[in-house]
Formats: C-alpha cells, sequence, structure tokens
C-alpha cells in the first residue's frame, strides 16, 4: 500500500531525511518518534508534498506521489489529509466553514471564491462534526474553542476530504493530558473504523506505544528503530533519542517548532 524507497531531503549540506526505506501494507496506525531535527516533519511534509525530497520514491498503490505535478498532485494532498500541532484552523471563521474548507482542493475557483457549499456538503460537515462529538459547536467561531475542540475540527477537516491517509505532525503537542487523549482516541477510531492509515509524529513515548501498532525510531535523517510497540524498550528509546545513561523517558518531549512556514503555506492555500 505505502512503500518509502530510499527517500532523501537535503537541506544545504545537512540531510534533514537520509535514505529512508520501509512499507507498510495495510491501513495501520504508524507513529514516527525521534528527538527534535530528527527530521520526522521533514518525512510527513514529503508524502504530502509540502516539501519536495531531493531524491527516493514513494508509492502509493503502486504510484510515485513524489513525481506528481499540478491537479494529480492536488488530488493526492486530498487523499493524504494533513494535522498539525497548531490546528491551523482560521480562527474567526465559525466551526462548519472550517471543515468546509477540507473541500478546497476539489473545487471550482468560483465556488470558493463566493463560499458557495452545497446542502449535501454542509450536511457531511455536520455529520463529521457529530461524529467527533463537537457538533454543537458548529456555528461558533473557531478561536472560541478549546485546543483539543480545535483540533478535532481540524480532523473533521481532514475526514472532509474523504482521505485513504491521515498525517499528523505532532497532534496533541499543544494539548493538555485529557485533550491529547480525546484527539489521540479519534484518529486511533478512525483509523479502526473507516480503516485509513494514521501515520503521527508523536513526542512522548507512552502515546506511541499505546496507540500505535507500529513505532518507526527516526535519530539524525535516518530510520534506526522499526518495530511494535513492545518492542520499544527504554534500552532501544535511549537508542533513538540518542541519550545517555540518565535518558529519562518522560523527557523525550520534542521543542516547539521554529519553522512553520510549511504550516502556514497550508493555512494559506485554504484560504486563497
Ligand atoms: N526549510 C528548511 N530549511 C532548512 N533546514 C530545514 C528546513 N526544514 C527542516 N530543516 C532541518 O531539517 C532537520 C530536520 O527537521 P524536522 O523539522 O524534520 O525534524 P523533526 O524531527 O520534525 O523535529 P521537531 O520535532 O523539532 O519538529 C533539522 O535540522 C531542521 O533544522
Amino acid at each position: 500500500m505505502l512503500e518509502v524507497r530510499n527517500v532523501t531531503r537535503v537541506f544545504g549540506s545537512r540531510a534533514a531525511v537520509d535514505d529512508i526505506s520501509f512499507t507498510i501494507d495495510r491501513p495501520a496506525f504508524v507513529g514516527i518518534i525521534g528527538r527534535s531535527g530528527a527530521g520526522k516533519s521533514t518525512f510527513l511534509r514529503m508524502m504530502n508534498r509540502l516539501t519536495d525530497a531531493s531524491s527516493g520514491q514513494i508509492l502509493v498503490n503502486g504510484q510515485n506521489i513524489l513525481s506528481l505535478g499540478g491537479q494529480a498532485r492536488r488530488a493526492w494532498q486530498s487523499q493524504c489529509a494533513m494535522i498539525f500541532q497548531q490546528f491551523n484552523l482560521v480562527p474567526r471563521m465559525d466551526v462548519t466553514s472550517n471543515v468546509l474548507h477540507g473541500l478546497l482542493n476539489r473545487r471550482s475557483t468560483l465556488a470558493t471564491m463566493f463560499n458557495l457549499w452545497s446542502r449535501e456538503d454542509i450536511l457531511r460537515a455536520l455529520q463529521i462534526l457529530d461524529r467527533l462529538g463537537i457538533v454543537e459547536q458548529a456555528a461558533k467561531r473557531a478561536e472560541a474553542l478549546s485546543g483539543g475542540q480545535q483540533q478535532r475540527v481540524a480532523i473533521a477537516r481532514a475526514l472532509m476530504q474523504d482521505p485513504q491517509i491521515i498525517l499528523a505532525d505532532e497532534p496533541i503537542a499543544s494539548l493538555d493530558p485529557m485533550n491529547a487523549q480525546v484527539v489521540m482516541d479519534t484518529l486511533k477510531r478512525i483509523n479502526i473504523e473507516d480503516g485509513r492509515m494514521v501515520i503521527a509524529n508523536l513526542h512522548t513515548l507512552d502515546t506511541a506505544r499505546r496507540y500505535c501498532d507500529r513505532v518507526i525510531g527516526m535519530r539524525d535523517g535516518r530510520i534506526v528503530f522499526d518495530g511494535t510497540p513492545e518492542q520499544l524498550s527504554t534500552g532501544v528509546a535511549r537508542d533513538i533519542y540518542g541519550a545517555d545513561a540518565s535518558f529519562n523517558e518522560a523527557a523525550t518531549s520534542t521543542a516547539l517548532p521554529t519553522d512553520t512556514a510549511a504550516d502556514r503555506e497550508y493555512a494559506e492555500r485554504l484560504l486563497a
């Protein structure tokens, strides 16, 4: 289903992602872990074509999505929806309109310009919000919602695209533990009930162990672990995070990203 073949992304003289390869043959819940700068976000952005790869191939059902251009690239982007740490909603727009913006890749410019949505689309957006337990927030501005609710709106927007794959870049890093659990439970439900693959960059080991079928560990752009949550022992985690003997599992959080240009580009594309 998904085959990543020798994918590399070089920035300047440094490889952010360095010749990685792996295969996922079913709609699994895959976690990517590693310390800040390991290359996790760069990989997700290559999958979504927000960042170009320097070399390699990513085959999805046999098609190399790295070589797609124009309309085919946009079609692929609607097949693999992206969720960000900072939600990337339009803050002053109501929740339902934010969800409907998931359809932008499929709509004409004219319909988008005049904000014309069909009754069928609006009903579907409300059904998705209902499924995620936030339909009573539908008419509110996105900025009026809690962080956990905003992330569920972002998931609803992703579902509006009816994607094969959901890419989540540190989806719970800005949330308190209770909201984090609700968001992870939501992603897991979508994975199991809909059969959509989820690939999530995660910053805590306990979350990776609890929710993932498979965990990929990255260090300095390379894959240094690829296995089940059960195989992710403290010793293995210490190797992934490159920590010394004082390695502490609780201290695996990654820093807030400083480079959010691609996130902004995504939001701007939705607003365009
Ligand atoms: N647009 C860019 N230009 C230059 N260097 C970049 C760019 N994007 C990422 N990098 C570099 O690539 C490396 C990998 O970054 P990446 O954001 O993929 O890591 P990460 O594992 O997702 O870390 P974090 O958890 O902090 O987001 C880092 O050294 C980063 O500085």
